[in-house]
């Protein structure tokens, strides 16, 4: 049987976050079709030629171009990052006023395409804009997701091998709740070469008695903030972030990862997206695995989940 693997992949919003999200795409070869959508129309031709034009040297050559909103018709994958760069000293929930906007016109212009596909959300305040999305779109739950706190578990797996000069991909475990200053590491969850990380710091006190996991919960919450100061924005973790959406989605890898998805009993909650451990295939965000979380973290993810419906509120 002639089969047609024909992937394809469009992000809206080609400022720092999208056109970041999109080298990483291509660079490592996903999909056979990016497109490229912003209102500058000549920002999102520029970034496509640009990205484009480095092909002889790619292992892999995604077509890359700008279009409109009817190429999300067939699109497999819709990638949101509208927005503007985020302000220095502020937070992701302060955005709203300012997102919500952009999100829901872009939102209804990807769905009257006739779209069918799956929409990853990254635009601030995340779990609220992947629930607005949702709602606003009709889609299944499976079908919309946001990045959630899978940036900040990388963030927590780098720093963790920062404190102890080891390879972060031995780390285990979950950043839990909002994208934002109520994320919670579950450290119950956490775990380093297979053994529990307070295990693993108790047992090579010689070498690891410095590290403390309040430091790296903290450093883990504010890392972004700091990078924002500097820079003015983040780009490379959170394009990282989406390309491992994206590839384990379309390449149906069923990969667990802490995608911001509907709660609907799990945990105890309903009706809000928060970033929980969640069974990515290639129809999107499917079964949650629901961790024995300690009473604390849950009511930490309580805590989160109260804050982003809090947000959702009258949106609709
Ligand atoms: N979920 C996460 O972990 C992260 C989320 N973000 C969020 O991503 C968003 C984008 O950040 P940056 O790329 O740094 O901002 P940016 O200002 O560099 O880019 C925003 C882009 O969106 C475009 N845009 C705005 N309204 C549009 C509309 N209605 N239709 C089409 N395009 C539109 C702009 O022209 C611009 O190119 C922000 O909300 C930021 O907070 C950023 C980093 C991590
Ligand atoms: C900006 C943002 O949300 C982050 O880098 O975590």
């Amino acid at each position: 049987m002639v089969t047609m693997n024909r992937n394809k992949v469009v992000i809206v919003g080609t400022g720092q976050v999208g056109s970041t999200a999109a080298y990483a795409i291509v660079t490592h070869g996903l999909c056979n079709e990016l497109v490229l959508i912003d209102h500058f129309m000549e920002k999102a031709i520029a970034e496509a030629h640009d990205l484009d034009d480095g092909s002889e040297f790619q292992d892999r050559h995604v077509k890359v171009h700008a279009g409109d909103y009817d190429e999300c018709k067939d699109a497999d994958i819709v990638v949101i990052t509208v927005g503007r760069k985020p302000p220095a000293n502020s937070t992701r929930m302060a955005e709203l006023g300012f997102t919500v906007g952009l999100v829901g016109d872009v939102v209804d212009h990807v769905m009257a395409s006739g779209f069918n596909g799956v929409i990853v959300m990254v635009s601030n305040p995340v779990d609220v804009m992947a629930w607005y999305a949702w709602k606003r779109s009709g889609l299944p739950r499976t079908q919309v997701l946001g990045t959630g706190t899978a940036l900040d578990t990388s963030r927590l797996k780098t720093i963790i091998g920062e404190e102890t000069g080891l390879d972060p991909r031995n780390v285990g475990g979950f950043v839990m709740g909002e994208h934002g200053n109520s994320q919670f590491t579950a450290w119950s969850t956490v775990s380093l070469g297979g053994k529990p990380f307070s295990r693993f710091l108790a047992d090579n006190q010689d070498r690891f008695s410095s590290v403390s996991t309040a430091e790296i919960e903290e450093k883990t919450r504010t890392r972004g903030n700091e990078i924002v100061a500097a820079k003015h924005g983040t780009n490379y973790g959170i394009a990282s972030t989406v390309a491992g959406i994206v590839q384990t989605i379309l390449w149906d890898e069923r990969r667990i990862v802490p995608v911001s998805t509907l709660l609907d009993g799990e945990y105890g909650e309903r009706d809000v997206f928060l970033g929980v451990p969640t069974e990515l295939r290639a129809n999107g965000a499917n079964e949650i695995v629901e961790l024995d979380l300690n009473d604390d973290e849950r009511e930490k993810l309580h805590h989160s989940a109260e804050l982003v419906r809090e947000h959702c509120e009258g949106l609709l």
